[in-house]
């Protein structure tokens, strides 16, 4: 069985629109738990445009399935992270400015950087987590961090299975068999949808957890419209 992980990113975004508390985090946080995700996840980046640092330390007690915080580790962060101690920490390498995650670490080229703040968090009872594009060599890169997971970065299968293109899964098949063989464990994520997530579960074996925020939130909002609007209808009869 795959977990999923639902990332709550986008709750707080719509609530920081306002500036007040709707919707409301810790709310949703409960609840997406009470309907069955096996986890939540957050990614604060460092101008807390959407989940703020003190969402995560808020959520800690909330979250009673697996907590998974992301982002990239400052000083700041990874302070954050040894002080909550949330069942698994992903490490990606997104810039100040960047929209969203946009790439993986290269695993090679900061082997030192990752070992080190990898070591720390396992001394903490943490598990970890990196962020990785689709290839062979950034997932051998992995195993000599020491990490217990990588997170396969699946923004392009995503994008290329909009496109009708099937293929784009092969790379992440080959990885997953090749992180399996080496002790890693298997997680995904990025613009995995109900469009494609099935086809993505199917063709990537041993997959131990998805973490979607973007896609299962407007697909909420999309589901839950047409019950809405009717509810303000009737109530303006
Ligand atoms: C690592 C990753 O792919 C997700 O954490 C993604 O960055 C979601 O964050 P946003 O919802 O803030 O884009
Ligand atoms: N790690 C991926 C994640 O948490 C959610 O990404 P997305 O579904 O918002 O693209």
């Amino acid at each position: 069985m795959t977990k999923l992980s639902v990332n709550i990113n986008k709750i707080a975004t719509l609530r920081n629109a306002r500036g007040g508390d709707m919707p409301n985090v810790i709310n949703v946080a409960k609840d997406v738990q009470k309907f069955g995700a096996q986890g939540v996840t957050i990614h604060p980046r460092p101008d807390e445009r959407h989940i703020r640092y003190q969402d995560a330390y808020d959520l800690k007690d909330i979250v009673t399935t697996e907590y998974n915080i992301e982002g990239n580790p400052n000083p700041k962060f990874l302070d954050m992270v040894l002080k909550i101690k949330p069942t698994q920490v992903t490490l990606v390498p997104d810039a100040v400015d960047a929209i969203t995650s946009n790439a993986g670490w290269d695993t090679v080229t900061h082997k030192s950087f990752l070992s080190e703040i990898i070591s720390e968090c396992k001394k903490n009872n943490i598990r970890t987590s990196i962020f990785v594009d689709p290839s062979l060599a950034m997932i051998e890169g992995a195993v000599a961090t020491g990490t217990d997971r990588i997170e396969l970065y699946t923004e392009e299968f995503a994008s290329q299975y909009t496109l009708g293109n099937k293929k784009a899964v092969e790379p992440y098949t080959q990885c997953a068999i090749l992180a399996h063989k080496l002790g890693l464990g298997i997680n995904a994520g990025h613009d995995l949808s109900l469009e494609n997530i099935q086809f993505f579960k199917e063709n990537t074996p041993n997959l131990l957890e998805v973490s979607i925020g973007h896609a299962l939130i407007c697909e909420a909002l999309y589901q839950g419209l047409e019950s809405v609007i009717n509810q303000y209808l009737k109530k303006l009869q």
